[in-house]
């Protein structure tokens, strides 16, 4: 079945991998992004022909936003079947050194867009009677993190507990919503964070050896956006390597 699927944060990085994947899938995607200009670019390099893309400015810290690109969704394509919850940004402070300002600002930015965002395309999901979120955790979430801030692990890990709070509401409704905890994804964030000379050191540690590939996770997305995928909710799928056992 041919989707409509929309991505938060998806000029770059994952977010831009997993546009790709569902792309290639055959679906029909919704790029947005902070900046209209960096999703109109992204759009532009997945569709040239722009047939099957859609850009879009949606600042995940804005509810309206949300709301209004629910509402540009439906105005083109008359649907909207799949959503990936990915925006997010990483800090790496050490814990002792947040300040309370800080950590609001990436709960905010991290968990609330998750939670604003299940609800509001969640509901439009639900009286559809069809849909299928995925939801951005991370390793970080699961075990505290290590590379990344406390703020950042505190954001991820109550993702996790999110998207069991919304698929328990949706499930009745045919909407299913799923989380991905990734480790480190080869990915420009983590060449930013990690420094060549640092990178043995990070793969040392992964019991693969390798980081994670964007790909990866895109094609697993299309997997749980499937109709088929009707029977797995409320899950958190690890793509990180083995590091989970450490
Ligand atoms: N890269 C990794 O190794 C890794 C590992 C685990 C989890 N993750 C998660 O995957 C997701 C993507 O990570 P990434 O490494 O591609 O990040 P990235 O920083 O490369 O990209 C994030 C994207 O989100 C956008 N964004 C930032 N603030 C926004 C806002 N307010 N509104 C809308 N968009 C905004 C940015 O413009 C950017 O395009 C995040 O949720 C991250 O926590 C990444
Ligand atoms: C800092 C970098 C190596 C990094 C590690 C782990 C992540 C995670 O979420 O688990 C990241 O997002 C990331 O950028």
């Amino acid at each position: 079945m041919s989707q409509i699927a929309l991505v938060t944060g998806a000029a770059q990085g994952l977010g831009f991998a997993i546009a790709g994947r569902l792309f290639a899938a055959g679906h029909s995607v919704v790029i947005t992004d902070l900046s209209l200009e960096r999703a109109r670019a992204a759009a532009d390099r997945l569709d040239p022909s722009g047939e099957r893309s859609l850009a879009l400015q949606l600042d995940v810290a804005s509810k309206a936003d949300f709301e209004a690109a629910l509402g540009a969704t439906l105005e083109r394509f008359g649907a909207l079947h799949a959503v990936v919850n990915n925006a997010a940004m990483t800090l790496t402070t050490p814990v002792m050194q947040i300040s309370p300002e800080e950590f609001d600002r990436v709960l905010s930015l991290n968990t609330r867009s998750v939670f604003v965002g299940c609800q509001v395309f969640g509901a439009h999901m639900a009286a559809a009677g069809y849909g299928r979120i995925v939801n951005l955790a991370s390793l970080a979430g699961q075990n505290g993190g290590t590379a990344t801030g406390a703020h950042y692990a505190a954001s991820k890990g109550a993702i996790v507990t999110l998207t069991k709070v919304f698929a328990k509401e949706l499930a009745a409704s045919g909407v299913t919503v799923n989380a991905i905890a990734p480790g480190p994804i080869e990915s420009p964030a983590v060449r930013a964070a990690i420094p060549p000379e640092r990178m043995d050191g990070l793969l040392a540690n992964i019991p693969v050896r390798r980081l994670g590939d964007a790909d990866f996770v895109g094609d697993l997305i299309v997997q749980l956006t499937r109709p088929e995928a009707y029977f797995t909710t409320g899950a958190t799928w690890d793509v990180n390597g083995g590091l989970y056992m450490r």
